[in-house]
């Protein structure tokens, strides 16, 4: 090219690239290129900065490559490092230090009072992962990135919050580069009235906002959705998301496990191995399992055994935690139970649950002894990332000769084994909060009430495809998650209406095939992907 060429052109130049079709191959090589999972996070982030539209485009035509990496189990690495492979603010802080101010620091926000969404964790139980402090913000951002590809909500009413009130993990106090307060976490009552202003403060700023409460350390899970689940638009994910997807792939797994025996679904036995906000949250949940056959709940909750740190819980164990004396068996007076093969010897269940972060506690003998009990064993170990699974899909199959009904939190890839073809679940919440919160959003719900949920876990239960079905599959293909949190999102749209809680009165007139309709008109797609911002 000559110089007076150059000279010549009087607009600048646009660079080819930005009019080539190919970007989105390019982005993709340029994915793949990358060594490890957190280059490949830190490469995803860069590119939703860069150009919002194309990351949303790849990440739904590409959802089973980028989920992980956005999602459990890359999200694990994301938040564990944070701080230090930070590259810009992409979330709200809220530190305690901003008591007393709470709002101004929401008013930074650029959404303003058009956000729908907003997931907030205060870092104290990231996954299994334990207290993250300030480095939990990439779990708010990555199930947000799920509510945007997975439900169509409009990236732009979307709020991702991590409260930073210190952590208890020595290693970030001393770590130079974390960006949190350095600080232990506060006592109850300060954390109490920090919570009080922070949720008053949100309704204020963000009028119309559903909030997701994400990864709070158990005791805070509890207390703080029942302190406000009546005030304001909340729900908690790890307990009702986590208890609504488990009881929607144990509705499928039991038909399994109970046309393989020739018994009753009633005769379902279920030994959850871990009680903290996830195991005690979809043990409560599972209740429903039993009560929509017509059990009583007192009934239902005689099938449902709890086991932590130390054995089977019971209820003459001192010093019982407020939110396991529920479960806690009455029946049994011997000696402490605790193994879990003795466990699973006493019990006889049906399924294990897995909710503990104890990676490989579901060890061969404990395997083979389900398998031996069962014809068609229900394991599902629910506990994230991956290096924190119960057990592996592929010993599990092994250990089971491919009996097995299996379902872990974090993905897995379908095996071979003698030959045959097998294909895990993932019984992971990221396949209810998308339809829940599109759900409670357009029907202005005024509270997520526990029939949403359960009927969000219904309509998942009942969304398998016949080609789903036939592959003994206990939930959709993550393929089909638009379409899925559609239908979830009718669901609870109806039950908010049945409750009484809905304020989208348009929507009572419509049949569902005309609200579904809708609800599927309101997805937000990328636009066709044109040209990065200039
Ligand atoms: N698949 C999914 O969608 C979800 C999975 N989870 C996962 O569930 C796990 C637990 O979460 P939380 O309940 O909030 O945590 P948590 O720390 O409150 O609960 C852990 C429970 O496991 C028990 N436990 C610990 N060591 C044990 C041992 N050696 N034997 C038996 N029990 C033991 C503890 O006593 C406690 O009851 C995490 O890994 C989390 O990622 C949580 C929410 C959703
Ligand atoms: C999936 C999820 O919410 C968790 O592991 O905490
Ligand atoms: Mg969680």
């Amino acid at each position: 090219m000559s110089l007076t060429a150059v000279n010549s052109t009087v607009t600048p130049r646009i660079p080819p690239y930005l009019f080539d079709t190919d970007h989105r191959q390019r982005c993709l090589i340029q994915l793949r290129s990358k060594a490890t999972g957190l280059e490949k996070y830190i490469y995803l982030s860069g590119l939703k900065e860069r150009d919002p539209h194309l990351f949303y485009e790849l990440t739904l035509n590409n959802l089973l490559e980028i989920v992980p990496i956005l999602y459990t189990p890359t999200v694990g690495d994301a938040c564990s490092n944070y701080s230090h492979i930070w590259r810009r603010p992409e979330g709200l802080y809220v530190s305690i230090e901003s008591k007393g101010h709470i709002r101004d620091v929401l008013r930074t926000w650029h959404v303003g009072p058009s956000a729908r969404i907003a997931v907030v964790t205060d870092g104290s139980r990231i996954l299994g992962l334990g207290d993250l402090g300030a480095n939990g913000l990439p779990i708010s951002i990555g199930k947000l990135d799920l509510y945007i590809a997975g439900a169509g909500i409009k990236p732009t009413t979307t709020v991702p919050i991590c409260l930073d009130l210190g952590t208890n993990t020595q290693k970030f106090l001393d770590d130079p580069l974390y960006l949190g307060v350095r600080c232990k976490r506060p006592g109850t009552e300060e954390m109490d009235a920090f919570m009080q202003e922070f949720m008053d403060a949100m309704k204020e700023v963000f009028p119309q906002l559903l909030v997701q409460f994400e990864d709070f350390s158990t005791d805070n899970a509890f207390r703080y959705l029942e302190m406000f689940r009546s005030k304001y638009r909340v729900f908690n994910d790890d307990i009702q998301g986590t208890g609504a997807v488990v009881l929607s792939g144990f509705i499928n797994a039991a038909k399994l496990g109970s046309q393989a025996a020739g018994t009753r679904l009633e005769d379902q036995r279920i030994l959850f191995f871990g009680a903290g906000s996830a195991g005690i949250g979809v043990a409560k949940q599972l209740i429903s399992f039993f009560t929509l056959l017509g059990l009583t709940e007192e009934e239902a909750k005689r099938r449902i055994y709890t086991v932590d740190s130390k054995g089977l819980i019971t209820a003459d164990r001192k010093g019982l935690q407020e939110h396991k004396i529920y479960f806690a068996r009455t029946d049994y007076s011997g000696p402490p139970l605790t193994k879990l093969t003795d466990i699973i010897n006493y019990v006889k269940p049906t399924a294990l649950l897995g909710l503990s972060t104890i990676r490989n506690a579901f060890s061969e003998d404990v395997v083979r002894l389900m398998a031996s009990l069962n014809k068609r064993p229900i394991i599902f170990p629910l506990s994230n990332p991956v290096s924190l699974c119960e057990v592996d899909y592929a010993d599990a199959v092994e250990w089971t000769n491919g009996s097995v009904v299996f379902a872990s939190g974090s993905p897995y890839k379908p095996i071979e084994f003698e030959g045959k073809k097998y294909e895990p679940g993932q019984g992971n919440n990221m396949y209810i909060f998308p339809g829940l919160g599109l759900g409670t959003i357009v029907s202005k719900a005024r509270h997520v009430t526990d029939s949403m949920v359960e009927q969000a876990s219904i309509a998942l239960s009942a969304s398998l495809t016949k080609e789903e079905k036939d592959a003994d599959l206990v939930y959709p293909r993550l393929i089909r998650i638009r379409d899925i949190s559609a239908q979830i999102a009718l669901a609870v749209v109806r039950a908010a209406q049945k409750d009484g809680v809905d304020e989208n009165a348009l929507f009572r007139n419509l049949s569902d095939d005309a609200l579904l309709e809708v609800i599927q008109s309101k997805q937000w797609q990328p636009p066709s992907h044109r040209s990065p911002r200039l």
